[in-house]
């Protein structure tokens, strides 16, 4: 019986991006050429590297199991008029799952409104770490996106603008241990709307995705590692090229899940077309351009599984 090909681990340093870049060596193509693959073949893959240093991802879990622990009146004064960004607890589809999404937490004001409002006293070090690991994130995010570029040889000038025109949601969640009455269901399954999510999680394990064969595979992710997923807004840049993999959490044992998500997105105001060069008799053209905030209204209008099929399909 055949076995499905396990989830890519990719390993890159900092050093690799910073020379790759300049000298187009050998190993930084096949590096590109690895990501690009990974994205095609399973819509994901696993991620060390070593820029983001451990420290900061360790005092981000530690910081966001205080703020998971402040009183829920206080954790309901995050509240945002745009979906996927207020405070999330106790939803009835997904009682285990708790959640807050900061817009642009790249900005240090936007990590200051947060912190004061969960902590009016201030948190100044959790301020410093959610925008440091944002800025972080958001920069690897570009580097991969440019990585698949770089290896569908299309030109920078034609995906700058793609990059230019992103913002980014940091999104941090817990997962509680399922009481014996409880579902084990920590997330819906879904694909992410966005173009690239980098997610990064404490030692317990949970994340699951849909493989080519349609069976729910479990993601080992090793410590200290990232999962990087394509989502609907990349796959339909790609014109299809790119998989948007559909996955969920289900939680498992007796400790507590606790995970981050750096969603890069296009701006407000962005329209996705696929790329010119992805387009041609082989490739017939699979999406119409859309402009991501309609398309993402849809989807939340929705919550359909299909949506992007739906919503852009030609
Ligand atoms: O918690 C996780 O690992 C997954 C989160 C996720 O898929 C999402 O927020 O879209
Ligand atoms: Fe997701």
């Amino acid at each position: 019986m055949d076995v499905a090909p396990k989830i890519p681990v990719i390993e890159f340093s900092g050093e690799d991006v910073e020379h790759g870049r300049s000298s187009s060596s050998e190993r930084w193509k096949a590096l590109c050429s690895k990501v690009r693959e990974a994205c095609e073949s399973h819509g994901c893959f696993v991620l060390t590297y070593d820029e983001i240093p451990k420290s900061l991802r360790e005092d981000m879990l530690v910081g966001m199991k205080a703020l998971f622990d402040l009183p829920e009146e206080t954790k309901c004064k995050y509240q945002h008029p745009k979906p996927y960004r207020s405070y999330q607890g106790k939803c009835p589809v997904v009682p285990l799952h708790e959640s807050f999404g900061i817009d642009d937490a790249t900005r240090f004001e936007a990590a200051q409104d947060f912190t004061y409002l969960m902590w009016p006293q201030g948190n100044p070090a959790f301020c410093e770490i959610l925008n440091m690991m944002s800025l972080k994130m958001l920069e690897l995010s570009f580097t991969i996106l440019g990585m698949i570029f770089e290896s569908f040889g299309i030109e920078e000038k034609q995906y700058e603008a793609l990059v230019k025109d992103s913002s980014s949601i940091l999104r941090v969640m817990k997962y509680r241990v399922p009481a014996t009455e409880d579902q084990n269901l920590g997330l819906v399954p879904h694909t992410d709307k966005n173009a690239l999510t980098i997610l990064c999680q404490n030692e317990v394990q949970g994340l699951e995705i849909v493989t080519k064969e349609g069976h729910w595979e479990e993601v080992v992710v090793p410590k200290d590692a990232f999962i990087v997923i394509v989502g609907d807004a990349l796959k339909a840049w790609s014109n299809g090229r790119l998989v948007a993999v559909k996955h969920r959490v289900v939680m498992k044992g007796d400790k507590e899940r606790y995970s981050f998500g750096l969603f890069t997105l296009p701006k407000e105001g962005a329209v996705i077309e696929a790329a010119r060069e992805l387009v041609d008799s082989e490739h017939p053209l699979l999406y119409r351009p859309f402009n991501f905030a309609d398309y993402f209204s849809y989807f939340v209008s929705t919550l359909s599984d299909d949506a992007l099929d739906i919503y852009a399909r030609v």
